[in-house]
């Protein structure tokens, strides 16, 4: 039997009692301390609550190859994933991705600078209280603007109880 290997399996990041920020420091999409992850850095823009946004340009390589010459489909899903998900900071949520479905409408080139674009759609009230459920939507596109994929999801805002059942604690407010 081989041993494991505990520098990724039980990560030091999960010692003593990290917040939130410290433990998403691994995130395969966007954390600096994966050698393994992506490393996507977005900007958001709040000037229109109405429509906030995140954007990220990236250019991947053969490490996230699927069809030859294109991104795997399973990463496509992962970018706009991320995307949809850095909307949630600004909207001073904490949430988790319940559902999301995915049009593949191009093959999504490796070797070139390409956009990622998630936007809130909206967030319905219930009882006249923000409700649980957030709607965003993601696009992967070329510089020229031609949408390449396109995702709208579901996310469902965590209740801090689950965090720190996990050990985690949240951010400040
Ligand atoms: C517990 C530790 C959590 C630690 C992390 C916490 C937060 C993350 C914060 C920061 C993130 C940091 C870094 C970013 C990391 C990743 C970025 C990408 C984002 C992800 O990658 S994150 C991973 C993938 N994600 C999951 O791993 C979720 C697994 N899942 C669950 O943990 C549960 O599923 C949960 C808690 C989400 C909800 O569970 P639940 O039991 O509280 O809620 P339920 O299932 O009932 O759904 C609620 C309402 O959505 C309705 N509903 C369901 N499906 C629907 C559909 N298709 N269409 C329309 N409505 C639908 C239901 O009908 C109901 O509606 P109603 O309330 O009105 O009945």
């Amino acid at each position: 039997m081989t041993t494991p290997d505990t520098a990724r399996h039980t990560p030091n990041s999960m010692d003593g009692n990290p917040t939130i920020d410290e433990r998403a420091n691994h995130c395969f999409g966007c954390g600096p301390a994966n050698p393994q992850g992506l490393h996507l850095a977005f900007t958001t823009d709040t000037s229109n609550p109405e429509a906030i946004t995140a954007t990220c340009h990236f250019q991947l390589d053969r490490m996230h190859e699927g069809p030859p010459g294109y991104i795997h489909g399973g990463i496509v899903a992962a970018l706009l994933d991320e995307a949809m998900s850095k909307l949630n900071r600004p909207l001073n949520v904490l949430a988790m991705t319940r559902h999301m479905e995915i049009d593949y409408l191009r093959p999504v080139p490796l070797y070139q600078p390409l956009v990622l674009i998630g936007r809130h759609l909206n967030r319905p009230a219930k009882d006249g209280t923000p409700g649980r459920k957030l709607f965003h939507q993601a696009e992967i596109q070329h510089p020229d603007g031609t949408v390449l994929a396109r995702s709208k999801g579901l996310f469902i805002a965590i209740d801090e109880k689950l965090l720190f059942a996990a050990g985690i604690t949240p951010p400040e407010a």
